[in-house]
């Protein structure tokens, strides 16, 4: 099993590879790439950490050396929100970036499962399949908007409101990575009852909450370290699918067929071949209905952004 993540030298690319090189089962590769000169030396860093998981960093303009064999790609490269900016606001700099990482992967490992990180997911993810479409290697099965950090902030937020065990606490994410897109299914959660208010703030929270952590790090980035973990989660989740385990389910912004927009988020089961199955994602209440609902016009938009720049 091969790894690589490209944007190794970054905020969340190191505290990715930090939780790869520790969680990977023995045997697995892990290839680190970043412009930047450093990669290497975050290899060789991580490299003394008595796992085994082989582990190599590459530096310069070309991913190709880390793309090779390459079963599992996860993109945190690009740029990251300042105060003030919404994730739109980055969309000059990643198209850019992700366009010419995912050309890369187009010729080098085009059969591997690739996770989308960099912002802004909803419009990178669309540039990402159009760039694969034109290469004609696109599997809408192995392409994933990650979307995560969503999942995960809403099973500690919902954990911490009603004192629950968190380890517990399951939830649904549906729709995209930004703003009014991100929607928390907290009428399924099993065993609580939140109020009308409840679902109203902690909905926003959840939504807002890329933003708590801009604005707490003032200026200094985005959300890095909760990243790394919820990446790290969704990658051995592909990994696990990959080598065959049952019943792996992960919500992910996927081209799943959905009626509501060519990308959506909804739960997947995932395989050997990535997604097995493009599963429902259940009841909602007449608040996430219309939540749903009127968040459909942003989500086309930012689709079409992504395919309007490739083509
Ligand atoms: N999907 C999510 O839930 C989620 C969550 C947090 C952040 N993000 C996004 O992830 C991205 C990275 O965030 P970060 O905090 O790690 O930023 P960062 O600035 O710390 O790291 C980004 C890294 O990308 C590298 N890079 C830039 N251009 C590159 C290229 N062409 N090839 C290879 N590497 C390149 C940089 O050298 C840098 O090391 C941002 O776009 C951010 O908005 C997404
Ligand atoms: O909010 C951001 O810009 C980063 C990320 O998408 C997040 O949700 O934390």
């Amino acid at each position: 099993m091969k790894v690589a993540v490209l944007g190794a030298a970054g905020g969340i690319g190191q505290a990715l590879a930090l939780l790869l090189k520790t969680q990977l089962p023995a045997g697995s590769k892990l290839s680190l790439y970043d412009i930047a000169p450093v990669t290497p030396g975050v290899a060789v860093d991580l490299s003394h950490i008595p796992t085994a998981v082989e582990i190599k960093g590459f530096a310069g303009e070309d991913p190709t050396p880390a793309l090779e064999g390459a079963d599992v790609v996860l993109i945190s490269a690009g740029v990251a929100r300042k105060p003030g900016m919404d994730r739109s606001d980055l969309f000059n700099i990643n198209a850019g970036i992700v366009r010419n990482l995912i050309e890369k992967v187009a010729v080098t490992c085009p059969k591997a499962l690739v996770g989308i990180i960099t912002n802004p997911v909803n419009t990178t993810v669309a540039i990402a399949a159009e760039v694969l479409k034109k290469a004609g290697v696109y599997d809408k099965n192995r392409l994933f908007g990650v979307t995560t950090l969503d999942v995960i902030r809403s099973e500690t937020f919902i954990a911490e409101l009603k004192g629950l065990n968190v380890a517990d606490v399951k939830v649904n994410v549906i729709g995209g990575h930004s703003g009014v897109t991100i929607l928390p299914l907290l009428s399924q959660v099993e065993g609580v009852t939140f109020s009308d208010e409840e679902v109203a703030s902690l909905t926003k929270r959840i939504q807002n909450a890329g933003t708590e952590v801009v604005e707490a790090k003032a200026g200094g980035g985005s959300a890095t370290l909760s990243m790394g973990q919820a990446a790290c989660r969704f990658g051995m989740s592909l990994v696990r699918g990959l080598q065959g385990e049952a019943n792996i389910v992960e919500c992910a912004y996927v081209d799943g067929g959905s009626e509501h927009a060519e990308f959506f988020a909804q739960p997947v089961l995932l395989g050997k071949n990535g997604i097995e199955k493009v599963l429902p994602y259940g009841e909602v209440s007449v608040f996430e209905a219309n939540a749903r609902d009127s968040m459909l016009d942003t989500l086309k938009g930012d689709i079409k952004l992504g395919v309007d720049f490739v083509k």
